[in-house]
C-alpha cells in the first residue's frame, strides 16, 4: 500500500486557477533521472483498471532510440504505442514542432483520450517539455498541460548531487519517491527533507515499491483540479536552467549481438563493470554505467531474458516473449560516463556469447 507522507503538505487549491480547459485533453509529464522507476510507475497506471483511455507517449532520443523503443515494448507488451521522435536528439531545441505534432497525430489516428501520459528521457529537462503546452494554450491546442510528476530514486536519485533530478524536483507537482525498499528509515527521511528543499511541491508520495504497490492513480493525473498553468511558467522562472543542454559526458553505446549467452559469464561481466569497475575506455578512465538495459538470450530459455541495471543494481527476468526460431539476438544498452562502445562490446563477445572462442 502507498503511504501518502504525513510530513508533506496535502494539496492545495490555488485561489486564481482558471479551471481545466474545456474540451482539451490533459497531458502529465512524467519525469525522473535514469532508472528512477518511470516507466515502472507508467505500467503500473496503465494496468490500473480506471476505466479511462489513457495514451503513453515515450519521449526517447539519442543513438539507443530504437533500441530502447523495442525494449520499452517487450517490456510493456502492446499498452504502449506511440512514441515521441526527436529529430536532432535535443529536447530544449526540437520538442515544440515535433512534439505536439506527435500528439495530434496520436489523436487523429486513435480518437481522443481522457488523458496523455508523456515519459521523458532520464536526462530530460522537464521545463523544456512543458513549455510547449503553454505555448501552445494560447494557440488554442486540443490538449493541455496538466501536471508534472516528478519520480525520484530514494537509492541514487540525490546522491550524487545531480543537476537534472534537483530541476525535475522544481518543477514538480507531485513527486514519488520511489524504491523506499532500497533504504533504511533515516535515510529515506534525508531524502524527504532534500526533496522538500528544493521545491515548493503540492504533494509528495513515497512508494515501497511502485512495481507491486497500489499507487493512488487519480493523484498521478486529473492534477488541473488544483494546478494552474500559470504556476507553472512562475516556477521555471524561479528555476531557470543553468544549463542549456543535455549533459554531455554522459554516453550512451548500444550493441546487437545475435546468439546464446552463457548465464554466469554474463553475470560476472555485468559484476566487473557496475560493482568492480574493472573497465576502463582508451584513456584509461574507469567505465561508469547509471543505466543498463537489455534483452539477452540463454540456451536453455525459450523466452526472452530481460536485463535491467541502475547503478550498482541489476536484474535478470524472464519475459512472457518467446524467441523466434533461429533469431536470437542480444540487445544491450549502456548508458554512463567513460564508456567506450569497442572494449565494452569485445569484451562481451569474448566472455559471455557462447562458442566465441571457436569464431
Ligand atoms: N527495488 C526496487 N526496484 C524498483 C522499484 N521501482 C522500479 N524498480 C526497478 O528499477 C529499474 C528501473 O525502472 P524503470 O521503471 O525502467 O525506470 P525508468 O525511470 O523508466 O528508467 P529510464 O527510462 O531508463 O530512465 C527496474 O529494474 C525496476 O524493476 C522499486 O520501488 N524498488
Ligand atoms: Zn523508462
Amino acid at each position: 500500500m502507498l503511504d501518502e507522507d504525513d510530513d508533506c503538505p496535502e494539496l492545495v487549491p490555488i485561489d486564481t486557477q482558471p479551471g481545466p480547459p474545456v474540451g482539451q485533453i490533459p497531458v502529465t509529464i512524467i519525469t525522473g533521472y535514469l532508472g528512477a522507476g518511470k516507466t515502472t510507475l507508467l505500467n503500473y497506471i496503465l494496468t490500473e483498471q480506471h476505466n479511462k483511455r489513457i495514451a503513453v507517449i515515450l519521449n526517447e532520443f539519442g543513438e539507443g532510440s530504437a533500441l530502447e523503443k523495442s525494449l520499452a515494448v517487450s517490456q510493456a507488451g502492446e499498452l504502449y504505442e506511440e512514441w515521441l521522435e526527436l529529430r536532432n536528439g535535443c529536447l530544449c531545441c526540437s520538442v515544440k514542432d515535433n512534439g505536439l505534432k506527435a500528439i495530434e497525430n496520436l489523436m487523429e489516428k486513435k480518437g481522443k483520450f481522457d488523458y496523455i501520459l508523456l515519459e521523458t528521457t532520464g536526462l530530460a529537462d522537464p521545463g523544456a517539455v512543458a513549455s510547449m503546452f503553454w505555448v501552445d494554450a494560447e494557440l488554442g491546442s486540443d490538449i493541455y498541460l496538466d501536471g508534472i510528476v516528478t519520480v525520484i530514486d530514494a537509492k541514487y536519485g540525490l546522491q550524487r548531487c545531480l543537476y537534472y533530478p534537483f530541476r525535475q524536483i522544481a518543477v514538480a507537482d507531485l513527486t514519488v519517491i520511489n524504491k523506499t525498499d532500497l533504504v533504511t528509515e533515516e535515510e529515506l527521511k534525508e531524502v524527504k527533507d532534500t526533496v522538500r528543499s528544493a521545491s515548493n511541491i503540492l504533494s509528495c508520495l513515497s512508494s515501497p515499491y511502485l512495481g507491486v504497490c497500489r499507487v493512488d492513480t487519480c493523484k498521478v493525473y486529473g492534477f488541473s483540479d488544483f494546478r494552474s498553468i500559470n504556476g507553472l511558467a512562475e516556477k521555471l522562472q524561479i528555476v531557470k536552467p543553468t544549463r542549456a543542454h543535455l549533459d554531455k559526458s554522459i554516453l550512451t553505446v548500444t550493441f546487437e549481438i545475435a546468439g546464446d549467452l552463457s548465464e554466469d559469464a554474463l553475470n560476472a561481466f555485468i559484476q566487473d563493470l557496475l560493482w568492480e569497475k574493472i573497465f576502463c575506455n582508451k584513456d584509461g578512465q574507469p567505465m561508469s554505467v547509471i543505466r543498463l538495459k537489455g534483452i539477452v538470450s540463454f540456451a536453455d530459455k525459450g523466452h526472452q531474458v530481460m536485463l535491467q541495471g541502475v547503478h550498482e543494481l541489476y536484474e535478470l527476468n524472464e519475459t512472457q516473449q518467446l524467441w523466434e526460431e533461429n533469431l536470437r539476438i542480444n540487445r544491450l544498452v549502456f548508458i554512463g560516463r567513460n564508456l567506450d562502445k569497442d572494449i565494452l562490446q569485445e569484451k562481451f563477445v569474448s566472455t559471455v556469447l557462447l562458442g566465441s572462442e571457436k569464431n
